[in-house]
């Protein structure tokens, strides 16, 4: 062990051992290593000035043209570097700009973004007087399903409900999700007697949506309102209708579609 040391780790060793206290030899040992190691500084140090002193001298060999270049190479470094920089910092504004617009959950638009996304649809209604639709959709007895499977069974289901809902809108229908087991449709140039008759598809095909929850099929249903927006009126008050229609599905035994009044 002791020979698998260093010298310099050996010499340490003894000095440190307390059977030596008292040594004669100790304290000159100890003097005798301070120096040595001062000495091992300083050399360092004379070698550090000398390694820079004869890079700075080959700089001052090189010609213009090839300090040109050395210039142009670091310069050409450090807009790589800044590049990196600048794509990592877009990336990240992204990742942040999705984070604050979507539900992390099922990926859908959060209720922020179905806010703004309502209120420039609606602004386009005020303007020429197109129809808007809006749906809300809640799941029905989800408790149950969370008490029975589990949260993360819960969860699961949330994820496919909501890739259900999506899969047959046209591109410029928003399916967001409310708040729990919520999730609002906006459907654009849709009038209201159009919306029940897509919320009636999408509601017959929930039912025969089957998701598989470990080993088990799990089924759902859900209540559905729809509300065409009136000119003049605010977002709330469309929201509010659709949510009114919703509650009444839900009072009238759940698993239909109600149209507000
Ligand atoms: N797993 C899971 N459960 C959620 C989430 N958000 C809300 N919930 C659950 O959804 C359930 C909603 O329950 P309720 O509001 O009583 O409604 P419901 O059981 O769906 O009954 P009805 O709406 O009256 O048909 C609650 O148990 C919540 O804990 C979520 O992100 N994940």
């Amino acid at each position: 062990m002791r020979e698998e040391m260093g010298l310099e780790q050996r010499v340490e060793a003894l000095l440190e051992d307390p059977a030596y206290t008292g040594h004669p030899l100790k304290q000159i040992l100890a003097e005798l290593f301070t120096e040595y190691r001062e000495q091992l500084r300083q050399m360092e140090r004379i070698t550090r000035i000398s390694d820079h002193y004869q890079s700075m001298a080959r700089d001052s060999n090189l010609s213009l043209a090839e300090r040109y270049q050395k210039q142009m190479r670091q310069l050409e470094k450090i807009a790589r570097i800044s590049d990196g920089y600048q794509h990592m910092l877009h990336d990240l504004n992204q990742a942040l700009r999705q984070a604050s617009t979507h539900d992390p959950l099922t990926g859908l638009a959060n209720r922020r973004l179905i806010l703004d996304s309502l209120h420039a649809e609606i602004g386009r209604c005020e303007r020429n007087g197109a129809h808007l639709s809006v749906v809300m959709v809640d799941v029905d007895h989800f408790k149950l399903v969370n008490d029975r499977y589990g949260h993360e069974a819960g969860d699961l289901v949330l994820v496919e409900v909501a890739r259900y809902l999506q899969r047959d809108l046209r591109e410029y229908d928003l399916c967001g999700r409310w708040g729990g087991e919520e999730f609002l449709l906006l459907l654009p140039e849709t009038h209201a007697t159009e919306a029940m008759s897509v919320v009636e598809r999408m509601r017959l095909g929930m039912r025969q949506l089957v998701i598989m929850v470990g080993d088990v099929d799990v089924t759902v249903s859900a209540s559905f309102g729809v509300a065409e927006h009136r000119l003049g009126a605010s977002v709330n008050d469309t929201i509010k209708r659709a949510d009114a229609a919703m509650l009444a599905a839900k009072r009238a035994g759940r698993d239909r579609s109600e149209l507000a009044q």
